[in-house]
């Protein structure tokens, strides 16, 4: 299960990561959907559980993640929206998550939650809406693997980008770095080349783009586009900055 993608003692180059979100993809055509953004480059697979209580919509369970992982051999990062989470951590890891994400808004023990994740095998990731404070993850930050700071209210895709959550983001990436935090920052959310760069700048490690990715119908070209954004020639970032 290859998750980690930066450590300060590595010294390969740390690169940035694309996780569409099969989200906008053609669920009639899901396997061989996967397999296009993997063939055209995507780093992991990113999949958006919604139960229509957290979130007002409702998309999919474990059995649709566990074909996912069938069709791929990228890691399966699963963005659970989803009230009272712990009931269903063991399905999804079971089901093939390799990256599982719980909601802070949704967990009330959330350090349980995450302890329990990665007793289970899977890397922990905790997500945080546009109007949450960033305080609320602050105490977890050393029990987790990744932050994703969503960049939309969770729920759809497609949506509009809202910028007040960069200076989360930078925020985010001080603590992380100060500390010398081995915790990816992801966003979720209207990620597009018309917002990447914001992203980059402010110390994004994993992208997730939904809509920007399968809108298109070369998926090459779309993937290209915005890694060549954010790992320009291979460039490497140090600290999440440039
Ligand atoms: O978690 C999500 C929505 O709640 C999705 O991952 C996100 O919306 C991706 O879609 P887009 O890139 O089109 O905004
Ligand atoms: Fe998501």
């Amino acid at each position: 299960m290859e998750t980690r993608t930066r450590n300060r003692e590595d010294t390969r180059v740390p690169q940035r990561l694309l996780a569409p979100s099969i989200l906008s993809a053609d669920f009639g055509r899901l396997a061989e959907e996967v397999r296009a953004v993997e063939e055209a480059g995507a780093d992991w697979i990113h999949v958006d559980v919604m139960d229509g209580h957290f979130v007002p919509n409702i998309t999919i369970g474990p059995d649709v993640v566990k074909a996912v992982r069938r069709a791929t051999t990228l890691p399966v990062d699963v963005h659970l929206m989803i009230t009272d989470p712990d009931r269903y951590l063991e399905a999804f890891v079971t089901a093939g998550a390799d990256w599982l994400g719980v909601h802070v808004e949704a967990c009330v023990h959330l350090h349980r939650t995450v302890q329990r994740i990665r007793e289970l095998g899977a890397k922990a990731s905790v997500a945080v809406n546009p109007a949450t404070p960033l305080c609320l993850v602050e105490p977890i930050l050393e029990h987790v693997d990744m932050v994703l700071l969503m960049t939309v209210n969770p729920g759809f895709g497609g949506q509009k980008f809202i910028g007040s959550a960069v200076s989360k983001i930078r925020q985010l990436r001080r603590w992380i770095d100060d500390r010398s935090l081995d915790v990816l920052i992801q966003v979720d959310g209207g990620v597009c080349v018309d917002t990447v760069d914001v992203l980059v700048e402010s110390g994004v490690d994993v992208f997730v783009a939904g809509s920007a990715v399968f809108q298109g119908s070369d998926y090459h070209r779309t993937v290209r586009a915005l890694k060549d954004r954010f790992n320009p020639s291979g460039k490497s970032h140090q600290g999440g900055r440039d």
